[in-house]
């Protein structure tokens, strides 16, 4: 029977524990280069069995909040390499997490100003980060996407190839393919926001078309072992909707477990919010998700997230129905998180006005055990 604290390899991937550092968004990284900053955040959480890094845009045209990382220039590679370097010293691994957002995003970030770009001309009802020409940080309406011609898809998923190469020149120990949260690889999954007419809108195999020519470029780049893969079947975020998620992410997961991948990462509920949260007719069956992957023959990783706790990620791992647990919020607060669930020893609160811009305060201040004993 297996505990959080058990040692696990993940694909190709060697963890010391089954606690994961869920992917954080922290708008902390200007013109898209880490920063010192950034090494020094990831480091002191190196214990972790595995860092997810927050979202970083494989090109320009895939980012869509200030000061998020990127994958797309040799600075913001350098700047990764620092990072890697860091954590690896202290013995920890880390993936990136690959990142387009579609139509989640604002002319002002996009190249030359242009729209955004969608599998359908449908603006979200959602918000993104700017910086502000003062410098200070706000949230603003998301802007009218266009829909991207099917000539342009094969360059998208090039995109996706060279920034997987990218991600593993600069020490990453892999990636995981953001395909959650009403992003672009969403935004093609879900009929919500796909109204497409060709081979990539209507059934549920053409939706999924794209999410599955990203998967085979990257695994064939970097190989299957080192790519995790992030999905959301139900949450709301970015406005993203399907009335029948348990059919289109059967459909999904039967098809990934043609690839020996590392990992399977799944939001449960609405992303940072209830756990229970629906989309449709009845509520989503996670066990029944699992079990089709499962009789698919696929065996990478399970690995669940959102609102744990200590306890119920114990018991999630103990009665085998998550493989690793992800954790966003504890992990801000607390850097030494793996060391404090295995003493139940109490939390740090995470505080919700630094998430996102600034420094060093509520990013690199937060006290360990050691510092408060
Ligand atoms: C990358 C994000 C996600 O996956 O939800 C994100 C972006 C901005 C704020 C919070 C989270």
């Amino acid at each position: 029977m297996a505990t959080l604290f058990d040692p696990i390899t993940v694909g190709d991937i060697a963890l010391q524990n089954r606690i994961v550092m869920a992917p954080l968004t922290r708008n902390r990284s200007p013109k898209a280069v880490p920063n010192t900053l950034n090494a020094t955040y990831y480091e002191q959480r190196a214990s972790a069995g595995l860092l997810i890094t927050e979202a970083t845009a494989i090109t320009q045209q895939g980012q869509g909040y200030a000061d998020v990382p990127g994958l797309y220039t040799p600075e913001a590679l350098d700047g990764w390499r620092k990072v890697t370097d860091a954590v690896h010293a202290k013995g920890g691994r880390i993936v990136v997490q690959m990142w387009h957002v579609g139509r989640i995003s604002h002319d002002t970030l996009q190249p030359g100003g242009g729209k955004p770009v969608a599998p359908s001309a449908i603006r979200a009802k959602s918000k993104t980060y700017l910086i502000n020409a003062d410098g200070t940080g706000s949230f603003a309406e998301t802007s009218e996407p266009r829909a991207l011609e099917i000539s342009e898809l094969d360059g998208i998923v090039e995109d996706y190839r060279k920034a997987a190469r990218a991600a593993i020149d600069a020490g990453f120990d892999g990636v995981e393919i953001h395909a959650a949260n009403g992003y672009l690889i969403d935004q093609f999954l879900r009929s919500g926001s796909n109204e497409r007419t060709d081979a990539y809108g209507g059934s549920i195999e053409n939706r999924a078309r794209f999410l599955f020519q990203v998967v085979e470029a990257i695994t064939s780049e970097i190989g299957a072992g080192r790519v995790g893969i992030r999905l959301s079947p139900v949450t709301p975020a970015n406005d993203a909707f399907d009335p029948e998620p348990q059919p289109l992410f059967s459909y999904v997961v039967k098809n990934l477990a043609r690839y020996p991948l590392a990992y399977i990462h799944i939001i449960e509920g609405a992303t940072g919010g209830p756990r229970d949260h629906q989309q449709g007719e009845r509520p989503f069956d996670y066990d029944a998700l699992r079990a089709v992957y499962a009789a698919a023959g696929g065996k990478a990783a399970w690995m669940t997230n959102n609102g744990y706790d200590r306890d119920l990620a114990e018991k999630a791992v103990r009665d085998g129905e998550a493989d690793l647990v992800a954790f966003g919020k504890p992990f801000i607060a607390n850097p030494d998180l793996v060391e404090r669930l295995k003493e139940n020893a109490p939390l740090n609160a995470p505080d919700q006005a630094t998430f996102y811009g600034g420094g060093a305060k509520g990013y690199t201040d937060y006290p360990s055990l050691e510092q408060v004993a």
